[in-house]
């Protein structure tokens, strides 16, 4: 049976599914590669605004800059390590210690079946936007499926499966689809990734954003993680008014501007001031803006350079992300 949920906000179905952990007969104990869990299965969760995608309840509260690279870094299609690393030290943990990771969400959807997937489906969707047939397939079977002996194909086999595209009275749904999901480490930054996809995606097409429906296949808690009330606070953020939303040439001006501000930032060679400097002088809309503040507030924070860090977010015309970074710089370290 589906167990379903729907809200406004990312932080509210987070909220009522971590609920789910605490309740004694809705979640069953299931053994992992990665230790035991707790496991919910066929979990349908609908997020009704895709805008409002920033998780502020989970403790400790997640890094908001890595959040955006990630999405800057799938968007680009890319599939190297060393920029994410550099905003979350403990990736290569998860998935792996190589140069580039094998799951790279982007990297499949842009380029490793030969197709730019999201360009495919930006000039279907426009050409026939009644369409059934706009899938954005990332898992191969063929590097994917663990061996016949049941070891797995590497260490970071792609969660997210495939996402649905649907352009309904003139807005894009979305359905994303995942076989495994970490509730507490995976769903927040799954959500960010491709509710930003679909935003974005929604702006090449000019059309509206729809709703953000998530399938979890398996969503877990692992017991070495603690229990969910240890994970959990009951609070929220501003609400998120920024868009992504722009016509394509734009979008990709912007991406191209953000993803080389990352890799300036990951560059351990550049002074905090040429960071600040570097921020200060970008033109980007309104929303891109704010997210190049939120990474370059973060990379001035790792370069110890605070004071720095909270002038660049002083510009931030975001609560939502001025609340998200807040609470990330204040996490006890
Ligand atoms: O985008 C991702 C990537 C990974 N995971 C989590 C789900 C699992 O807990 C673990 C992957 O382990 P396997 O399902 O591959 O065993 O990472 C996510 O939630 N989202």
């Amino acid at each position: 049976m589906f167990q379903t949920l729907e809200a406004r906000t990312a932080n509210d179905l987070w909220k009522q599914a971590a609920e789910w952990f605490r309740q004694d007969d809705k979640s069953v104990r299931q053994a992992s590669r990665n230790g035991p869990t707790q496991e919910v299965m066929n979990v349908a969760l609908s997020l009704q605004y895709p805008r409002q995608r920033w998780i502020a309840a989970r403790v400790p509260a997640m890094n908001p800059a890595f959040a955006i690279a990630e999405v800057v870094w799938i968007v680009s299609g890319r599939n190297d390590s060393a920029m994410l690393n550099y905003f979350n030290a403990v990736l290569p943990r998860y998935a792996g210690e190589g140069t580039t990771y094998h799951g790279a969400y982007g990297h499949r959807i842009r380029s490793s079946f030969g197709v730019d997937q999201l360009e495919r489906a930006y000039h279907a969707l426009s050409a026939k936007s009644d369409s059934r047939q706009v899938v954005l397939q990332i898992w191969d079977s063929r590097i994917d499926l663990p061996s016949e002996n049941g070891s797995e194909a590497s260490k970071d086999v792609p969660c997210n499966v495939c996402s649905l595209l649907k352009v309904r009275d003139g807005k894009l749904e979305w359905t994303q689809i995942m076989r495994s999901n970490d509730l507490f480490r995976g769903f927040p930054h799954n959500v960010i990734q491709f509710s930003s996809l679909q935003e974005i995606l929604a702006g090449w097409l000019k059309v509206e954003v729809g709703a953000y429906h998530h399938y979890s296949d398996s969503l877990h808690l692992y017991d070495q993680d603690g229990d969910v009330a240890s994970h959990f606070e009951d609070i929220s953020s501003p609400d998120n008014e920024d868009t992504l939303s722009l016509v394509k040439s734009e979008s990709d001006a912007a991406f191209l501007m953000l993803g080389q501000l990352c890799d300036f930032c990951a560059n351990t060679e550049r002074s905090s001031d040429e960071v600040f400097n570097h921020v200060s002088n970008l033109h980007l809309p309104a929303g891109h803006a704010n997210l190049a503040r939120v990474l370059a507030a973060d990379a001035l924070r790792r370069r110890n350079a605070f004071g720095q860090a909270q002038e660049v977010m002083q510009q931030c015309t975001n609560p939502c992300l001025r609340f998200m970074t807040q609470r990330w710089f204040s996490k006890p370290r």
